[in-house]
């Protein structure tokens, strides 16, 4: 489709137009329109409470439960409303994968953790089980380090491997979309050049939407960078959407100077 073909030329995964967002009477996103690159790494930062994690939620629904949210405006993943009636949520999930801040590995082995998903999905065959968790693991770079190892809790391994751990879960329904709530901020930094190196290696084929508190994060690792604030209803809206070479070196917007600069946030 042509309307999802952007001025770079590069095809969008994900567009949003004039999207708000309400928990209850609170107005947590105002008018948020962006185009979302596929295979690409997208970062969105800003101060606390500017409604990050509210927009990453979005995209595979993950607000839905709040009692008292409503969405307005229009998502699209790929042509598809993601907000749609007929949209089946499960369908979405399985597209739109989710990595959290701390690693939640469920409590059973790590063979089980890497197979749960695909089995939930219908596929039952122990050798192609087998073939997803090692293709996964391995994608993450643990199967060397696991492969010995996939009968022991999940548990006990550490944070950094727990965490690509939870990556290769996602990664093992074969989502096209993976998104990364602060999934490095529990993380020591060896653990989390890891997880940097994998995303870079996993956005040739997966469109990686990232929330981050790390400016050296987001500079270090994505394409391209959302810089969100809060109006003065304390809303957040998008102030400035571009390369992240760009937002970095010669931001366009005086309040995306300010952060990136430290001057507040
Ligand atoms: N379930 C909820 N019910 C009501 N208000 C909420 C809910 N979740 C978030 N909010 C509010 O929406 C606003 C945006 O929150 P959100 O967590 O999306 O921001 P954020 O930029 O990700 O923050 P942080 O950087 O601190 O994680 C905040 O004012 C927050 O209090």
């Amino acid at each position: 489709m042509d309307d999802l073909i952007l001025k770079s030329g590069q095809r969008a995964k994900i567009k949003t137009d004039s999207v708000n967002l309400f928990y209850g009477s609170f107005q947590a996103l105002k008018n948020v329109t962006m185009d979302i690159q596929e295979c690409a790494i997208t970062a969105i930062i800003g101060p606390s409470g500017c409604g990050k994690s509210s927009l990453l939620r979005l995209f595979n629904r993950m607000n839905d439960p709040i009692p008292g949210v409503r969405v307005e405006g229009k998502i699209l993943l790929d042509d598809t409303s993601i907000y749609d009636k007929s949209m089946d949520v499960v369908a979405l999930k399985k597209r739109v994968g989710m990595v959290f801040q701390k690693p939640n590995p469920f409590p059973m082995s790590v063979y089980d953790n890497m197979v749960f998903g695909p089995r939930h999905h219908g596929i039952k065959q122990k050798a192609r089980l087998d073939e997803i968790a090692e293709n996964y693991l391995s994608q993450v770079a643990l199967w060397d380090e696991l492969k010995d190892k996939l009968k022991e809790p999940a548990f006990d391994l550490s944070p950094g491997q727990q965490q690509r751990l939870c990556i290769a879960r996602a990664l093992a329904v074969e989502p096209e979309v993976l998104l990364m709530d602060e999934s490095c901020s529990a993380l020591d930094p060896e653990s989390t050049m890891q997880v940097e190196g994998l995303m870079e290696e996993l956005a040739q084929k997966y469109t990686i939407l990232i929330v981050t508190h790390s400016m050296e994060q987001a500079a270090r690792v994505s394409h391209m960078t959302a810089f969100m604030m809060m109006d003065e209803d304390r809303a957040g809206t998008l102030v400035e959407y571009a390369p992240t070479e760009e937002i970095f070196a010669n931001p366009k917007d005086k309040r995306t100077e300010d952060y990136i600069t430290g001057r507040f946030g």
